[in-house]
């Protein structure tokens, strides 16, 4: 398969290089340092997930060198997808897919809007991985898992041949048809872990070992589960405890993608996560006051900060 992946970060470097290493033809749309780094030298995956070293990877600022392609992955921050759904022109073919990664419940829509239901596919990418520096992605978590659906509800072949694509390339993937589920399951995940993991500025271990963090964690959970099932969202009864499940085995030092960018400074997706589950649960009449903390402590760090200007662990 011709793919290419816009945002050659934690999540877009990971399944590129693995679908490189499998035999496909993948070309990264990144930019700065990274991009030198990744022309130069290559793209090093290391970590819990298994080690990669690609010495040769074709990475271009410029999307129209790539040309159509047959799956395009969308794997920049939800603040970047707009500006990054603007130049996949020339990536598009009549029967290209474009897969989104971002989290939160939005991307595979908005996008969908420009671009045409049948061409999108949602992903909720089960990953903790980052760019450790310029050409390296460290992954923390040990099973990586993509679960996708299309936005349109109809499985194409094209759809088909991905999900066997990206499980004969070493990472997990399941399909469903209903696009809201798969989106809202990663967020009840995640909306809690990286709120509560932003507030205590601890990994999952040091959360599972305070009862105190521990319960504000599940709680966060079911909060946005009921909000979602207020939606209308058909997530399933076992949906909270298939979350707490996921941390009950997440390896102890594993840390949330926002930790990581609170730490260094840079903006914050949590208006798409906590801010999400707060938005809907008061239009919809459902109470959701852990998201609503989370929200309230993490507001001044939305924007990002300079690293000299952020608060120590407790004190903001
Ligand atoms: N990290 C994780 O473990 C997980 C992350 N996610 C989600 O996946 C999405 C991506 O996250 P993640 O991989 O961590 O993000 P990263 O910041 O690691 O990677 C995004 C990369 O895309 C680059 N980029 C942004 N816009 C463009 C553009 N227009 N053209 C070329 N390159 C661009 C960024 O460059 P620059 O740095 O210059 O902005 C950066 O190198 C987020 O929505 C996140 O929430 C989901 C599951 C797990
Ligand atoms: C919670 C986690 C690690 C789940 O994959 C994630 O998506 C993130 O940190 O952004």
């Amino acid at each position: 398969m011709k793919i290419a992946v816009i945002g050659a970060g934690g999540v877009g470097g990971y399944f590129g290089a693995r679908l490189m290493d499998a035999g496909h033809e993948v070309f990264f749309v990144a930019r700065g340092g990274h991009l030198e780094a990744l022309r130069s030298h290559g793209l090093v995956v290391e970590g819990a997930a298994g080690d990669l070293a690609l010495r040769r990877v074709n990475a271009t600022r410029d999307p129209s060198a790539i040309g159509p392609c047959d799956i395009v992955v969308l794997a920049v921050r939800c603040f970047g997808d707009e500006a990054a759904a603007a130049v996949i022109g020339p990536l598009l073919g009549p029967d290209t897919l474009v897969l989104t990664l971002q989290n939160g419940i939005d991307a595979p829509h908005r996008l969908a809007r420009r671009l045409g239901a049948r061409r999108v596919l949602g992903g909720g990418a089960y990953i903790a991985a980052r760019i450790a520096g310029p050409g390296l992605i460290h992954v923390a978590s040990p099973r990586v898992v993509l679960e996708l659906a299309p936005v349109s509800g109809v499985l194409t072949p094209l759809a088909a041949e991905f999900v066997d694509v990206g499980n004969a390339a070493g990472f997990e993937v399941t399909v469903g048809t209903n696009v809201d589920v798969v989106l809202w399951r990663k967020l009840c995940l995640t909306s809690a872990f990286t709120g509560i993991s932003c507030l205590y500025r601890a990994d999952i271990g040091a959360l599972r070992d305070d009862p105190v963090s521990f319960g504000l964690l599940a709680a966060a959970v079911a909060e946005a589960v009921a909000v979602g099932r207020a939606a209308g969202v058909a997530l399933g009864e076992g949906a909270e405890a298939a979350a707490m499940e996921a941390f009950a085995i997440m390896p102890a030092d594993l840390r949330s993608s926002m930790l990581d960018d609170l730490e260094h400074g840079r903006p914050l997706e949590v208006m798409v996560l906590s801010g999400t589950v707060v938005r809907l649960a008061a239009a919809l009449g459902v109470a959701a006051p852990v998201h609503a903390s989370i929200v309230d402590r993490l507001e001044g760090h939305i924007r990002g900060k300079p690293l000299a200007l952020l608060a120590p662990a407790g004190q903001d």
